[in-house]
């Protein structure tokens, strides 16, 4: 049941720097970019049908991995879509948008879905960092890294290996690595 190689289907390169950075040679990784349609929904939802369409695409067993930021205050939006408010307002509209409430309190999530295959039910594993939302400090090499504050430190303050111990990334992996243990045993 447990794949010998991670196929790994994405866009952006910022992501799988991290993913191959925290999985290091504990998993074969191998990767395609590939732009998917992303449908609305719940996070899991998004996920689970991203998986199945990069399982078509490429015909075999896949990994993708669907990012999100989850303003308290919002009810968990932008969520899903926060690459297209990203996009259309950056990182000081964002702020913006928190400007009416007291409460700045965000959480990031990391959401993979693994497929064995087309018509194979995707399997989900998750790993949630709480933060708040705050100008940008920092450098702005990957996202909304600037905004996402985790104790005193913005993520593009942190040092890259910091980030990753802490990182929705790595308690997603960390999620993803006990189940390849498990079912290879
Ligand atoms: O750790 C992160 N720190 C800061 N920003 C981040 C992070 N991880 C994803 N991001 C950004 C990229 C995109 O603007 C949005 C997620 O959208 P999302 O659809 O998952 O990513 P994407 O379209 O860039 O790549 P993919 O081809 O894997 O779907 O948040
Ligand atoms: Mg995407």
């Amino acid at each position: 049941m447990a794949p010998k190689q991670l196929n790994f289907i994405t866009g952006n390169k910022n992501k799988l720097i991290e993913v191959k950075a925290i999985l290091g040679d504990t998993v074969d990784l191998k990767s395609q970019a590939l732009e998917l349609v992303e449908i609305q929904g719940t996070i899991n939802e998004v996920s689970a049908d991203k998986c199945r369409r990069a399982a078509e695409a490429v015909n075999g067993p896949v990994i993708v991995e669907d990012t999100c930021l989850c303003f308290n205050a919002l009810k968990e939006l932008p969520g899903p879509y926060i690459k297209w408010f990203m996009q259309a307002i950056g990182h000081e509209g964002l702020n913006n948008l928190l400007a009416a409430y007291p409460d700045k309190s965000a959480q990031a999530v990391c959401t993979f879905a693994y497929s064995e295959g087309p018509g194979h039910e995707p399997i989900i594993f998750q790993g949630r960092t709480n933060g708040k939302i705050v100008p940008a400090r920092g450098p702005l090499d990957f996202g909304w890294d600037p905004i996402f504050e985790y104790e005193g430190q913005t993520y593009a303050e942190m040092d890259k290996v910091e980030k990753n111990k802490i990182s929705h990334r790595f308690k997603a992996l960390e999620k993803l690595k006990s189940w390849l243990r498990e079912s290879s045993s």
